[in-house]
């Protein structure tokens, strides 16, 4: 298993581009299933979960074109050659699940593993369902799978969601494109991947509008057809090389930076000391005056705080003058970051969703870990300017949502290698 080691290497400058997002192309991807026709997906991040979503895809009879070293993706269902999305695959990757709604649509019926929780969270899938029970599929709920069928095809419902689940609406938008009659999503989410998904059902023929909002309508069509769809930038990738030059010092412009993408991200920065432009190529980001203040943070759905930021927020706040408060209100476990961050010197104090981080003059490196994703991260943020070494292990977890992450580090001056550890 390979490791990241950073060392503290003073201010960093210069560009870093960014990808596509990881979290719009695992709904895209799955669209593929609505059309017996190719879609063409441009401005793929490179990642492992990418990888993982060409197989399962593949395992359901999707012919896979991989171009442009990874960038660009053809995806070639004529037929949907078997409608189990199996264990094996699921318990990888929890987006799986958003198989379930386009299989059902152009099949009528899939069985898709039930993917369980994770690190982070039991990561329930209850709202998908009723999601697509208000389009009239049935469910079963055996062996560890959801068995869904829709013997007469989807007819067009309205879903009014409790919560306003990212993966429930995607599931329910791309069900109802293929539904009979008019479908109707209240409560949806209103993230930038939401809008991505249905720009992507747009242009293969369906009929929707009011996504972007709570209130998204679709009205259902006969049949999709091929298209190509750039995926939008990762709003998550922008906001973590963003706090770089922050816990460092320097300036750093991220190319193909949109600050609409994350409106809510940029306040919370410039109140805590941040300089944020918006230029021709992207956003510049640097410290005012060299320091960071204290700022507390909620997370919730867009266009508030993203619960994917927040570990990596509380990287910056570790070393920021004063106190912080860090509400979670999306995942139920998202602190783990936490007691890492507190290895490196971090005085921080977690009660159930609530984390109180006390900013300290400086971290110190340390041999860590995380169980996910974004906690990985952000101990690499806390890397670049804490004294000595700091070796961040379990990868893997990395390389399911930023790709080349050492090169974009090194690529701004930071001290950042990967080694193989056999
Ligand atoms: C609102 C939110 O920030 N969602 C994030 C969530 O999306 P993702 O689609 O994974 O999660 P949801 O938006 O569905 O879940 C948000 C909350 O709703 C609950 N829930 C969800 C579905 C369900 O059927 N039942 C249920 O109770 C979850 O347990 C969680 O507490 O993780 C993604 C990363 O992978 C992020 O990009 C999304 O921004
Ligand atoms: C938690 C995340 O991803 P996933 O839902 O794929 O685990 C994430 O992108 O931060």
């Amino acid at each position: 298993m390979d490791s990241i080691i950073v060392k503290g290497n003073g201010a960093l400058h210069g560009q870093i581009p960014i990808a596509g997002a990881k979290n719009a192309a695992l709904t895209l991807m799955p669209a593929t299933l609505l059309t017996e026709d190719p879609i063409t997906l441009t401005n793929v991040p490179r990642l492992s979960d990418i990888a993982t979503t060409n197989e399962l895809l593949q395992s359901l009879g999707t012919e896979v074109a991989v171009m442009q070293d990874g960038q660009l993706i053809v995806l070639d269902t004529k037929e949907i050659t078997n409608h189990t999305a199996h264990y094996d695959i699921v318990r990888k990757m929890r987006a799986s699940i958003l198989v379930l709604g386009p299989m059902l649509a152009r099949s009528g019926h899939a069985s898709v593993s039930l993917p369980g929780g994770c690190a982070i969270g039991a990561r329930p899938v209850d709202l998908h369902l009723r999601g697509l029970e208000s389009l009239g599929a049935e469910f079963d709920l055996r062996d560890g799978y959801v068995h869904a069928k829709a013997p007469n095809g989807l007819k067009g419902g309205t879903y009014d969601m409790p919560f306003a689940s990212v993966g429930a609406t995607e599931n329910f938008l791309m069900a109802a494109t293929l539904a009979k009659g008019t479908s109707v999503l209240k409560n949806a989410a209103r993230e930038p991947e939401i809008v991505d998904l249905a720009d992507l059902l747009r242009a293969m023929g369906a009929q929707i509008s009011g996504d972007g909002t709570p209130e998204i309508t679709i009205e259902g069509v006969d049949k999709l057809h091929g298209a190509t769809h750039p995926v939008v930038t990762d709003r998550i990738e922008l906001g973590t090389y963003m706090l770089a030059p922050l816990i460092a010092g320097g300036e750093v412009e991220l190319l193909g930076g949109r600050r609409d993408l994350l409106e809510a991200f940029c306040q919370k920065l410039e109140i805590a000391g941040a300089d944020i432009t918006q230029t021709d190529a992207g956003l510049k980001v640097s410290a005012k005056n060299g320091r960071i203040h204290a700022v507390d943070v909620t997370t919730e759905p867009f266009p508030g705080f993203p619960t994917d930021l927040q570990a990596q927020m509380m990287a910056l706040l570790c070393t920021a003058d004063g106190k912080s408060v860090l509400e979670e209100n999306i995942f139920e476990n998202r602190f783990m970051h936490a007691p890492e961050l507190m290895r490196m010197g971090a005085n921080i104090e977690v009660h159930g969703g609530t984390a109180t981080v006390t900013g300290v003059d400086k971290l110190r490196g340390a041999p860590v870990m995380a169980t996910d994703l974004r906690a990985s991260v952000s101990l690499i943020l806390a890397g670049l300017a804490a004294e000595g070494e700091t070796i961040v292990s379990r990868v893997y977890h990395l390389d399911r949502g930023y790709e080349q992450v050492v090169r974009k580090f090194s690529g701004i001056g930071a001290s950042i290698e990967r080694v193989s550890n056999k």
